[in-house]
């Protein structure tokens, strides 16, 4: 029997159980469950430090059908903690590919399972809502895996960025570049810094809890706040370093946990959704300009919609169109703005990358 076909179980917190075969590594991994609708980019969503903390199905019936390729990396290694597919293509084609989506689960020692039914799956975490859960292919007592299950924390309350930042500065693009841009570095995904060095930006990465005084040293034009794991509202050394940026006066951007952090540096709350956003095809409004834009998304927390009217600080830019959710905001009088989805869409449609140059243009213009 190969590795593929091993058995391997998939056990919920509301005591669901799916029974299926394992790939990637044999083991026993726990965390929260949630679902990704996009049809390709298994490998940036495996990747995208967000996502640690959490184990997701794949909507697409099919993973591993292109393989993976080492340029399509949004981190250094695989973050999120286990996957949950219906079929694994053993087969792969794609001229640039290296390996098999299988070896490189096994390489990087994640646990995962195949030859559920996902759909199935979707449709109760979406009755359900968000819930922990546990997969192994080495233990198969319901009991044991119910203790273990009993152990894994809820995704409400964990500060997880700090796990996944940098652990020293780096530095990318051309350092004699015109504008330079801090990165609070949160879990950044590569190709949000490549679409601001792509636009002549030199930037600066900072590992999580640099103090602002050091990140200032290196006289950034404007900052960056990175997406990234956890839950936002555990994350008080970085609300207060937003806070002390707002303070700066110098312009900043927030994506995702960025845009959150930048929330609650205004006194505005986050909250746990449902069960979330993750997929390739979520519309959004933006209001300045009246125009629409099918975005890129990957959270479970949300900035409160009540919290956000009743601020007399943030202004609303940015709307969800399937369920009004906030998606942007601004701070009013500073140079302030925040997105809760991906603009740099990797993967995705490139709808929204007009906000880098937003983030330039507003540098420059602050400059004058
Ligand atoms: N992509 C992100 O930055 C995710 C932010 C946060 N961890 C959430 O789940 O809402």
């Amino acid at each position: 029997m190969s590795d593929t076909q091993a058995r391997a179980i998939l056990l919920l917190q509301d005591g669901t159980i799916a029974e299926g075969f394992a790939f990637g590594a044999i083991g026993t991994t726990s965390g929260e469950i949630c679902f990704n609708t996009g049809m390709t980019g298994y490998q940036e969503v495996f990747t995208d430090p967000s996502y640690y903390g959490q184990i997701v199905i794949m909507n697409a019936v099919h993973v591993g059908n292109y393989g993976v390729v080492p340029e399509d990396v949004e981190s250094d290694s695989v973050k999120v903690l286990g996957v949950i597919a219906k079929n694994l293509n053993e087969n792969y084609s794609r001229s640039k590919a290296t390996e098999s989506l299988d070896a490189y689960l096994k390489k990087n020692n994640i646990v995962s399972i195949h030859g559920v039914d996902t759909r199935a799956l979707v449709a109760h975490i979406r009755t359900k809502g968000a819930m922990n859960c546990i997969i192994s292919s080495e233990i198969f007592d319901i009991e044991e895996l119910k203790r273990r299950l009993a152990e894994t924390p809820d995704m409400s309350g964990q500060e997880l960025a700090s796990k996944v930042s940098t652990k020293k500065p780096y530095e990318l693009g051309d350092p004699n570049a015109d504008i330079k841009i801090a990165v609070l570095d949160y879990g950044t995904k590569q190709n949000i810094l490549k679409c601001m060095t792509e636009r002549g930006a030199f930037v600066k990465v900072f590992p999580a809890k640099t103090p602002l005084a050091k990140i200032k040293s290196f006289n950034p034009d404007g900052y960056f706040i990175s997406n990234g794991p956890g839950d936002p509202a555990a994350m008080d050394y970085a609300i207060d370093t937003v806070k002390e940026i707002m303070n700066e006066n110098k312009p900043m951007f927030g994506i995702c946990l960025g845009h959150q952090l930048l929330a609650l540096a205004n006194g505005i709350k986050t909250f746990k959704m449902h069960h979330g956003h993750r997929g390739l095809n979520h519309p959004v409004k933006n209001i300045i300009t009246g125009r629409s834009e099918i975005t890129t998304q990957n959270h479970g927390f949300g900035v409160d919609p009540e919290s956000v009217k009743a601020s007399d600080k943030v202004e609303i830019t940015h709307v969800n169109l399937n369920d009004h959710s906030i998606e942007g905001i601004r701070v009013k009088g500073k140079p302030a703005f925040s997105v809760q989805y991906h603009p740099e869409s990797t993967p995705g449609p490139h709808d929204s990358r007009y906000l880098f140059d937003d983030f330039i243009a507003m540098i420059k213009e602050h400059r004058q």
